[in-house]
């Protein structure tokens, strides 16, 4: 073998070994993924991360997928001649929003599954009214009646453990009900953020549209790699963090101060981001890690 031939094998079988340690440590560990926005945007990115969180399944950790709509429930509100309204974020939803929502939701869902298939893995897809998982209160937005938008109030893992204990891969739509058995639309992250306290995860991942946390948004040399759940409160309380951030990074130190060992925010635009940061040492995205790790 020529000596850049050796150096292109060599390459590839130093990463093929950096990730020898994640596959042992994370060995029949929870990963609960969060997959929405732009990665849903089109069929090659949907197929690159259904192929990252089946590779996942297949040696040897527990993913459970957690995925939004999309921008398919606006399209089809669209298509029913009503114009989708939001109040701070928040999809108003009226009956037959939530009826719309629900039948996208559960055709993403399927769709979902199918890919998973495809690929020889076994997938459930249930929404959070299967098994009791998600119970819901209505929410407001400040005060404002925004209809059928729910906040989680009580999650029952019990269908998802059963699920992974009979090697299925779990996919849930981020539908619920509330005590009188209304049915509600809830946030993604929320419910991803719910569902891995519940099953008491050893990761959440969240796949979004920038690709991490910046010091300073307007400067890309200020990209924060790593940052204890302490450091991430403090930009939050310094008023740093602003816009559609705020809740995702609430929603991050929520899940580490309740058991979640790490979550890492991705950009999930760029093709298989997941097994970047989950395979390497240095990871593509942001990892907000419990305090007394070191940074
Ligand atoms: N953005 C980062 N610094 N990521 C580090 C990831 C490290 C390791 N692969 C993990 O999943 O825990």
């Amino acid at each position: 073998m020529e000596q850049k031939e050796m150096d292109q094998v060599m390459q590839k079988a130093s990463v093929l070994i950096e990730a020898l340690p994640y596959i042992q440590k994370f060995n029949r560990k929870i990963i609960v993924v969060k997959y929405g926005g732009s990665a849903m945007s089109n069929e090659e990115l949907q197929r690159n991360v259904i192929k990252d969180v089946t590779l996942l399944k297949l040696v040897g950790f527990k993913p459970i997928i957690v995925h939004g709509g999309g921008k398919a429930i606006s399209k089809w509100v669209g298509k029913v001649g009503k114009e989708a309204r939001f109040v701070n974020g928040l999809r108003v939803t009226d009956e037959e929003t939530m009826e719309i929502a629900e039948m996208v939701l559960g055709r993403v869902n399927k769709n979902l599954v199918t890919m998973v298939e495809e690929l020889g893995v076994k997938a459930v897809g249930i929404s959070g009214k299967d098994g009791g998982l998600l119970k819901v209160d209505k929410k407001y937005a400040d005060g404002q009646d925004i209809g059928f938008v729910g906040d989680i109030k009580e999650v029952d893992p019990k269908v998802l453990y059963d699920l992974l204990e009979k090697d299925f891969l779990p996919i849930v739509a981020p539908v619920g009900l509330d005590d009188d058995f209304n049915t509600y639309n809830i946030n993604a992250d929320d419910a991803a953020c719910a569902i891995a306290k519940a099953v008491g995860a050893d990761k959440l991942v969240f796949l979004t549209d920038i690709e991490g946390l910046y010091k300073d948004i307007n400067d890309k040399s200020s990209f924060i790699s790593r940052l204890t759940a302490g450091q991430a409160e403090e930009l939050i309380n310094g008023g740093i963090i602003g816009g559609g951030m705020l809740p995702k990074l609430n929603n991050c130190t929520s899940a580490i101060r309740n058991g979640v060992n790490r979550v890492h925010i991705l950009d999930g635009r760029v093709p298989h981001c997941l097994l970047l940061e989950i395979f390497t040492n240095e990871g593509v995205g942001t990892a907000i890690i419990s305090d007394d790790e070191e940074v």
